[in-house]
């Protein structure tokens, strides 16, 4: 059944028509193999790495031909850039990504060490990605259920204007804060964290139009109108991706670090430098990368897949010079466990991927802990 499914995909792809006007794709051998898992089909398409954005259309087309298959309710087609001779694993940005990087910091820009901090809150992580969909919310509450397992005191910021998943990761929805009196609001809790989300004060329509100062105002209401109480800890889950109203955050937020979601394309990890690189444009420390939906591992055999060529992120740690934090496999687990409202550290807190959390975690401290030992920090003028 699983292998008819493969073949019916396969002369789907060879009778789709190519971007570049090459022969098809699977007669190029640029479609990797297939995997097929619980009414969900995974594979990768290698592209030429100029090609690379001529070929989106193409992915998204094929996962919407694939998920029209019987007994197949959700593709993942993932486009990986060639790798051409004598290059490093990543390719370099394409020209159209490299305009779209953000723009650099006017001169003179407040370094991290003049931003006023917030009371009561002594550390602020961002959680961020280069693109959209690459697990960073479900990165950010486990990381942050993780920091809990760590005895600290954990809040957590929901601030991704685009799409903001925590009220549903942590079965709040039908919640709306209190007011503490005053200004003040009252934060929601959800498993002995805080939590507060721009979803759950404006719609999602209302917070998508908003413009960078105005996310920026409405974060700082956030976290400073916001009766948090003491936290050691506030992760703020960031919108994807690094336009204006990103770097604007990541400028005006009194951040101690930020962690980098990628998944192991090259694509992917394109846009996770481009994170980089704004965070550091803007003198935030990089705590480091982690390599979501590294690998998976089949439930009835134990077989592990590497579809999307694990261990790219690691490698683009290295070379960037950053820590990575771990790598995280693709697992239904996971995906179901968020759906239900109970992150997986929660719901299994003895399981595999709570551990890994964990470790990533405490590897995400141990770099904001060596941090707070250059008391000061350098102030750096852009030109
Ligand atoms: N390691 C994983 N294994 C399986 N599923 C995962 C994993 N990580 C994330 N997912 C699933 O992938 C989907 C996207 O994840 P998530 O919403 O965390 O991504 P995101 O990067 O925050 O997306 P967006 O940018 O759209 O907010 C969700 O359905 C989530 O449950």
């Amino acid at each position: 059944m699983t292998d008819d499914i493969k073949t019916t995909i396969r002369s789907i792809l060879a009778d789709m028509k190519t971007p570049d006007g090459g022969a098809d794709v699977v007669s190029r051998k640029m479609v990797s193999d297939i995997f097929v898992a619980d009414g969900k089909a995974f594979f990768s398409l290698t592209v030429p790495a100029k090609d690379a954005e001529a070929f989106e259309p193409f992915r998204v087309e094929a996962e919407r031909y694939v998920e029209q298959l019987d007994g197949i309710t959700k593709a993942m087609v993932a486009l990986t850039a060639e790798k051409q001779a004598g290059q490093p694993s990543a390719a370099p940005a394409p020209i159209e990504a490299r305009r779209q990087s953000p723009p650099p910091a006017p001169r003179g820009a407040p370094a991290r060490a003049t931003k006023p901090g917030i009371p009561n809150i002594d550390k602020i992580v961002a959680v961020a990605s280069g693109k959209g969909g690459v697990g960073k919310s479900t990165t950010a509450v486990n990381l942050a259920l993780g920091f809990r397992d760590l005895g600290l005191k954990v809040g957590i910021l929901d601030a991704d204007i685009y799409g903001p998943s925590m009220p549903r990761l942590l079965s709040l929805t039908d919640r709306k804060p209190e007011s503490a009196g005053g200004r003040l609001l009252k934060p929601l809790e959800a498993y002995g964290i805080k939590v507060m989300s721009i979803g759950l004060l404006v719609s999602e329509e209302t917070a998508m139009v908003w413009r960078g100062p105005m996310v920026v105002s409405a974060l700082n209401q956030m976290m400073r109108e916001v009766e948090w109480g003491h936290l050691d800890i506030l992760v703020v889950d960031m919108p994807p991706g690094t336009g204006d109203a990103q770097l604007t955050m990541a400028q005006q937020v009194p951040l101690a670090g930020a962690v980098i979601v990628s998944t192991p394309q090259d694509l992917s990890l394109i846009d996770a430098r481009r994170g980089i690189t704004m965070f550091r444009k803007v003198d935030v420390p990089i705590l480091g990368i982690v390599e979501n939906m590294s690998y998976f591992i089949a439930p009835d055999t134990g077989t592990r897949y590497e579809i999307f060529g694990h261990g790219g992120a690691e490698a683009e740690a290295a070379k960037q010079d950053v820590p990575f934090l771990g790598a995280m496999p693709l697992d239904m687990h996971i995906r179901v466990r968020s759906d239900e409202g109970v992150p997986i550290v929660q719901a299994e807190p003895d399981g595999p991927h709570a551990e890994l959390y964990r470790d990533m975690a405490a590897r995400a401290l141990a770099g904001l802990e060596k941090d707070t030992q250059h008391t000061t920090s350098p102030t750096i003028v852009f030109d």
